[in-house]
């Protein structure tokens, strides 16, 4: 079956969030030193690159990586055009079906040029969380790095996902994905105090 690798490449110099920590890989032990293997390290945010944001990000008592249930995070997904939005609210999905839908991935085409953090991107509106909920959605993914406007403290669309058990999939990469059904695996590495974690995201075609 096809796989649509949505992940966006993770390597030194890739954009990150603006005075986040920038992603660092390095050989730290060569093979010309060990004798016998290069083994490498890393430094990077749990906001990198497409990743899945823990509750306890936005919220001192919320949820850590570890409690989140795997469940959100694999199975039937449906992949929704939103280009050319300024932000994404309730009325935007009036015409669109959602009966049946646990996975929502909206693709929004606004981050232009991958290679540099998107200065304005468009964010999701707080009337959000309750019409997903009401609608039997569990997860939300977005092909830009936050659901809210880059700027924002409040936070207000993570906030109204959050208190309606909606989980956030960020900086999925949609761009050669056409608009449908597929099958969803993003899987969060198993940080115990992860208020954030980086996830290898793919869609499969449901069908041959
Ligand atoms: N809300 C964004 C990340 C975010 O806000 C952020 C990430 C790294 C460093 C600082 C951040 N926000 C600061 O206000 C996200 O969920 O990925
Ligand atoms: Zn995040
Ligand atoms: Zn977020």
């Amino acid at each position: 079956m096809k796989i649509y690798d949505i992940s966006r490449e993770l390597q030194n110099g890739m954009p990150v969030w603006p005075g986040d920590t920038s992603f660092q890989y390095e050989v730290s032990w060569s093979k010309e030193e060990s004798g016998s293997v290069n083994v490498g390290r890393l430094e990077l945010s749990t906001h990198t690159g497409t990743h899945v944001d823990a509750p306890f990000h936005f919220d001192d008592h919320g949820k850590r990586i570890i409690e989140l249930d795997l469940n959100l995070y694999i199975g039937p997904a449906r992949v929704i055009d939103m280009t050319n939005k300024e932000s994404i609210g309730a009325a935007d999905l009036k015409e669109i079906h959602l009966d049946g839908v646990e996975r929502v991935l909206f693709r929004t085409l606004a981050w232009v040029n991958p290679s540099e953090f998107p200065e304005k991107i468009p964010h999701l509106e707080p009337d959000l969380g309750q019409y997903l909920a009401e609608k039997g959605i569990r997860l939300i993914g977005v092909d830009v790095p936050s659901v809210d406007p880059i700027d924002s403290k409040e936070l207000a669309a993570h906030h109204s996902l959050n208190e309606n058990g909606i989980h956030i999939l960020e900086s999925v990469f949609l761009d050669e994905v056409e608009p449908g059904d597929y099958e969803l695996i993003a899987l969060p590495l198993p940080l115990v105090a992860g208020d954030g974690s980086p996830v290898r995201a793919i869609l499969r075609s449901l069908h041959q």
